[in-house]
């Protein structure tokens, strides 16, 4: 069975196999989204077929809407040609749920699949006339963390935005560019309104989207590549909405045993890929079964009937309490801890890394003591509920192979959100930071990480991440310092530590060496020294390189100390 337009001429033999096949007639809508197009999607990726493109084929076979997506990337030209148009535009989605229940489906609302880059004119120009339409609506991104990047660290705008900005539209090739560039071209031809979704799991994630948008949109009207106005028309929330989303659906790379279920199934071409750009993807999506998907409901030109799909339509107020809950307090950061510790002690899968007895209850820990006491109720998400299910169901979860390089990856774009915000929510209500214990062990896992060795003190393959060159030298001769002096794999408790804040001459070098990283807003979200958690970072990452197993130990002894004051 080949995974290509054969599936809706014979449903039959896959239904037999235990596959859904959304019944609708597909060539008609394929031609409806083609000539009427509602709803563009950048970045092709997991998640994307997982969540956003099941769910719409959903809504089409129940006849709530009579139009498909139409995918476009702009950054990783392989999954066009390998991923949707080798395939016929259908894909298929495995979700598995703790008990082992797997659900089989074809996605098959994806109606058209473009090339968002100069290298491909023809699909340019049909991307143009797609955002001249009036018919469109919305334009969703799942594009990662980077794709938002406007500036580096010291505040300078970054030279791809830069070059945008002075090459005008037509030369346009960052995402973000790219998508000034058509909107440009649907405020010339009739100013119809539109939303602009950003679906990443960044804080504000609409503002992010406007804030690169209008950034090159005023500069292309100062230089004059876009006529007065087009500012004024990207800044108007009812002409162009930048709604903002949380989404959470935990949708690894494609696994070898979901490879081996469906080959059982007699499927060919299975392929994994892992293109130029690392993204791994093949024509499934494996994931877990549990979804979410928050909407700020601001859509100037109206909108298919998502709440239909059973995501949740509200205010912002409510979409940035519930992002802030998952991405900030109550998952993600749980995911990072598990991914940086997971690649240190050599865990094969999330599953794995938290059913050890100390990584599981230092998750614990940094959930319900660390991070839900500053999440402020979302109201439409129980927080409390949310993060039970996280602990007991999600991340248990032995069937979703999701691995700990995965979720690593760009960590230096994530970390901020995920623990900068609630440290600075700790400051904000004058909660005292001296506390916190698990994140200081995080942040100064990562640190380790980036030292390129494991617990057993083997090497160990960096995942990537845009900051690793920066990163790298700084972390390594910070390490030299400390190795070079005897390091101790005992913690030393706060008391201790008062007495002695000054620690020894390798680890004060260590701390010149870190200063500025430490300092550095950019990936921590706020200043690690204001914020009072340095000496504990550092007494953490120095305890941690205290050779083999080093590591495990560290860890273990924090546990111990938090169930000591507990006593
Ligand atoms: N996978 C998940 O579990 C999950 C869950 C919730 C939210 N998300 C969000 O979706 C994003 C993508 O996840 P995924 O599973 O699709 O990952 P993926 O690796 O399968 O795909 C990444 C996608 O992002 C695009 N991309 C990467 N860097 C870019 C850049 N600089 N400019 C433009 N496009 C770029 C790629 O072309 C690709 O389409 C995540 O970063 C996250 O913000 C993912
Ligand atoms: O997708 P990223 O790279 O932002 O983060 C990796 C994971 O933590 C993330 O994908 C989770 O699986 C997801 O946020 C769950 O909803």
């Amino acid at each position: 069975m080949r995974i290509d337009s054969s599936i809706y001429k014979e449903p039959k033999l896959w239904e037999a196999k235990g596959w859904h096949v959304p019944a609708f007639d597909l060539l008609a809508v394929r031609k409806k989204t083609r000539e009427n197009p509602v709803w563009v999607h950048f970045g092709g990726g997991n998640i994307f077929r997982a969540l956003i493109g099941r769910a719409a084929s959903g809504l089409l076979e129940r006849g709530l809407m009579d139009r498909g997506l139409i995918v476009t990337e702009s950054y990783d030209a392989t999954l066009i040609d390998e991923i949707y148009i080798k395939h016929d535009l259908l894909s298929l989605a495995v979700m598995v749920d703790g008990s082992g229940t797997i659900e089989k489906s074809v996605v098959s609302s994806i109606g058209e699949a473009l090339h968002a880059a100069g290298a491909w004119p023809e699909d340019m120009k049909r991307l143009k006339t797609i955002f001249s339409a009036p018919s469109l609506q919305m334009v969703s991104f799942t594009i990662t963390e980077k794709g938002y990047t406007i500036a580096d660290s010291s505040g300078e705008v970054l030279l791809p935005i830069r070059k945008d900005i002075e090459n005008g539209p037509n030369k346009a090739a960052s995402i973000l560019g790219i998508v000034s560039a058509l909107l440009l071209e649907r405020y010339n031809r009739g100013r119809w309104p539109i939303a602009l979704v950003s679906m990443d799991n960044c804080s504000s994630n609409g503002a992010l989207l406007w804030r690169g948008i209008h950034m090159i949109a005023k500069g292309w009207e100062e230089q004059g590549w876009a006529p007065k106005g087009f500012c004024g028309y990207v800044d108007d929330p009812d002409q162009v909405a930048f709604p903002w989303t949380m989404i959470d659906k935990i949708t690894p790379r494609p696994s070898q045993k979901v490879t081996e279920l469906l080959e059982a199934d007699d499927i060919e071409d299975l392929v994994t890929v892992d293109t130029k750009k690392h993204t791994f993807a093949s024509a499934f999506v494996n994931s877990e079964a549990f979804e979410c998907l928050v909407i700020e409901d601001r859509f100037p030109g109206g909108r298919p009937p998502l709440e239909q799909a059973g995501f949740i339509m509200t205010d912002r107020d409510h979409v940035e309490r519930s992002e802030r809950m998952k991405v900030c307090t109550c998952l993600n950061p749980l995911h990072t801890m598990l991914a940086v510790f997971g690649c240190l002690l050599g865990k094969k899968t999330i599953a794995e890394a938290v059913a050890d007895p100390v990584l599981g209850e230092l998750t614990k820990h940094l959930g319900y003591d660390e991070g839900l006491p500053v999440v402020t109720d979302p109201e439409v998400i129980s927080p409390r509920a949310f993060l039970d299910d996280v602990i007991e169901n999600r991340l248990p979860n032995p069937f979703i192979l999701d691995t700990p390089e995965r979720i690593v990856t760009d960590t230096s774009m994530k970390i901020s959100v995920r623990f900068g915000q609630t440290i600075k929510a700790w400051q904000e209500r004058n909660m005292d930071t001296g506390r916190l214990k698990v994140i200081p062990l995080v942040l100064a896992g990562w640190l380790r990480y980036l030292t390129g060795t494991n617990d057993c003190g083997e090497p160990v393959k960096l995942s990537p991440d845009p900051r690793l060159s920066q990163l790298c030298p700084v972390v390594e001769a910070a390490a030299k310092a400390i190795v070079k002096e005897t390091a101790t794999t005992e913690v030393p408790n706060s008391s201790k530590m008062a007495e002695n804040n000054t620690g020894t001459q390798g680890m004060k070098a260590a701390g010149e060496v870190l200063e500025p990283l430490l300092r550095d807003e950019s990936i921590w979200g706020c200043d690690l020294y204001r914020a009072g958690l340095v000496p504990e970072i550092l007494r953490y990452f120095g305890s941690m390189l205290a050779g083999p197993g080093a590591v495990y130990k560290t860890l273990k002894s924090v546990l111990e100390q938090e169930a000591e004051k507990l006593q």
